[in-house]
């Protein structure tokens, strides 16, 4: 469990990014910090592993304040994920994955024989293992950054605009297998966007933020749906998401939801 006592942070510039931030994050699920350009989500994720250091309040994971962990120690133990993957140009593919477990001491051969069954996890070819980041598509590069990041087999995943850089189509891909290595893995996951649609398909809290790193509403996507807190969730989740009233029509036989514009919105299983 991660939690945010009393969070605050203004940056040596004056800057406050984050005024008074609280918020437990359950172990083995996934919280999505939603909100505009600025509200404070990057810099809340990277409190977690201080890449940040709060200025008031305390982070802690599983009851212990972190600010009394090494660094160092503290990120090399947490998965982080980034927009545009964040990997070494000059390392292999085998080697970007494998370049943190040697950092903390496991054998080369070992943490490459790890990392090639990590290509395997994350649905990528082996035969990619010895090509440079450049030689892949935008799509297997966030592949690899979620495989480095998986790599140290960390507890927590903070993964910042992940599926950012990519195309609708190999972002919906990147999704669904984020979806299927969270049932299988269970991981603690802290995930950053300002896509509405990401944030309710994943996760399972979904804490919508405004400036200053308020929280304007917390819950599950279903409770924030069935209720936004008010005009500005409201605004922000696109005012017809709520009221969206689907009915079922017979199509040749098949039972067809469609909203209420008569878009079809999915099929009923017979
Ligand atoms: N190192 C820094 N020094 C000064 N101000 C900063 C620094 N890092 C971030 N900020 C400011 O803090 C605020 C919050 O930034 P943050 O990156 O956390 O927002 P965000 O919600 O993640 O935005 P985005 O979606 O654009 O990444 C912004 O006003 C930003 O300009």
């Amino acid at each position: 469990m991660i939690e945010f006592r009393s969070v605050g942070k203004t940056f040596d510039d004056g800057t406050v990014a984050v005024r008074d931030f609280s918020l437990i994050l359950p172990s083995h699920s996934t919280t999505v910090l939603l909100g505009s350009s600025g509200s404070g989500k990057t810099t809340l994720l990277r409190m977690i592993n201080r890449m940040v250091d709060p200025t008031s309040g305390s982070v802690l994971i599983d009851g212990a304040d972190i600010a009394g962990r090494r660094p160092v120690e503290l990120r090399r133990s947490i998965g982080y994920v980034m927009q545009n993957s964040g990997l070494l140009p000059h390392r292999t593919v085998l080697d970007n994955v494998a370049t943190v477990p040697v950092l903390r001491g496991v054998r080369k051969r070992d943490a490459r024989a790890r990392a090639l069954e990590l290509l395997d996890t994350v649905g990528l070819d082996r035969a990619l293992a010895d090509r440079y980041p450049s030689q892949l598509s935008g799509g297997q590069q966030q592949r690899v950054g979620v495989a480095r990041g998986l790599a140290a087999d960390p507890n927590i995943l903070l993964m910042d605009e992940p599926f950012g850089a990519v195309d609708p189509l190999v972002r919906a891909e990147l999704q669904q297998e984020l979806l299927r290595l969270q049932g299988e893995l269970g991981k603690t996951v802290v995930f950053v966007t300002h896509d509405v649609d990401e944030a309710f398909l994943l996760a399972d809290q979904v804490v919508i933020m405004r400036e200053g790193g308020e929280v304007a509403q917390r819950g599950t996507p279903a409770e924030i749906l069935a209720g936004p807190a008010d005009d500005f969730v409201a605004g922000f989740i696109g005012a017809d998401r709520g009221n969206r009233r689907l009915h079922v029509r017979e199509v040749n036989g098949a039972r067809v939801v469609v909203d209420a514009q008569g878009r079809p919105a999915g099929v009923l299983e017979p």
